[in-house]
């Protein structure tokens, strides 16, 4: 398996699109005309606070969400439903827990009707790629929430995905072992290029990850700003307290913080679903 064979990276567009939720009195806009255009094999962080529709938008690039108005598009193919190219990463692992690891990340292609020597084959590279080797016959809860991550990654990894949709996938991680699990990543993406989007409200997490990142609005979502993020890489650890590393934290949070206050009174008047939630607290101190 080479990794060029392995996943191309994908094309990802989304243009104009709005996305209601909610019935009849309390359906309400959930994101506003938002447009998003993913180079093949690009990194892209949305970055945004709490309830501003950073999740309701990988759902609809999963195909789990029709958009009210606009269109998606991977590589040019309108999306319609979910499908195994549109690899999707939650917070919390959706393993099963009856499976071995080796069982869980190989079940996609046994789905596909690949025979078990190829389908194990496969699982094996990418448990190694991930870090896992020697981990196939353990089961997910022998493991820890860093390695059931990788589990996970490796996984959807394994339906040749052209684009992973990840949705604060190390959220629930304390903070050395997320720092491991973003580098991990960035090593994996190297590797393999696919496109990725991932969802964060954490603004170091995004600078450290991504190529460009998009900002969110609260809700109803628009994007407000989308920053090109140049830093060298192969990216690590010691960046985040570079002076240019700083300067493009405070531009995020006061964007973000700039954006909070001038919405709060319209949210209020907006949404049926009552005041609008505190401001985020933003995990670092400048
Ligand atoms: N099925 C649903 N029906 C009604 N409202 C919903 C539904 N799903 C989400 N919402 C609401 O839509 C808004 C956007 O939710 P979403 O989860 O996309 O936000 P988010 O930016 O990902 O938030 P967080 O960072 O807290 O995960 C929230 O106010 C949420 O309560």
């Amino acid at each position: 398996m080479s990794s060029t064979s392995f996943v191309h990276g994908g094309r990802v567009e989304a243009s104009h699109v709005s996305i209601e939720l909610g019935e009849g009195a309390q359906r309400f806009e959930v994101l506003h005309d938002v447009s998003l255009h993913a180079r093949p094999g690009e990194f892209i962080c949305l970055l945004g606070p709490s309830g501003c529709g950073k999740s309701t938008l990988l759902g609809a690039l999963a195909g789990h969400l029709r958009p009210a108005r606009g269109v998606l598009g991977l590589d040019g193919e309108p999306i319609d439903g979910p499908d195994p190219q549109r690899g999707l990463v939650f917070q919390h692992h959706t393993l099963f827990p009856w499976k071995t690891v080796l069982d869980n990340v190989a079940y996609g292609l046994k789905m596909k009707g690949v025979d078990r020597a190829k389908r194990e084959q496969q699982a094996r590279k990418l448990l190694a790629l991930v870090g896992l080797a020697g981990f196939e016959q353990s089961y997910p809860r022998e493991l820890s929430g860093g390695m059931q991550q990788r589990v996970e990654i490796a996984r959807v990894l394994i339906n040749h995905p052209r684009v992973l949709l990840m949705d604060e996938p190390f959220g629930a991680l304390d903070a050395l072992t997320r720092a491991h699990m973003q580098e991990m990543l960035l090593d994996l993406w190297t590797r393999l290029r696919t496109t990725i989007i991932f969802v964060t409200h954490d603004i170091d997490e995004a600078l450290f990850l991504a190529d460009r990142v998009l900002i969110l609005s609260p809700r109803p979502g628009r994007i407000v700003e989308e920053l090109r993020v140049d830093f060298e890489r192969p990216r690590h650890a010691g960046q985040l307290t570079d002076p240019d590393f700083v300067a493009l934290k405070r531009r995020c949070l006061a964007l973000l913080r700039h954006d909070a206050q001038r919405d709060q009174p319209a949210l209020e008047r907006l949404t049926p679903l009552g005041p609008a939630q505190p401001a985020p607290q933003w995990r670092f101190a400048l």
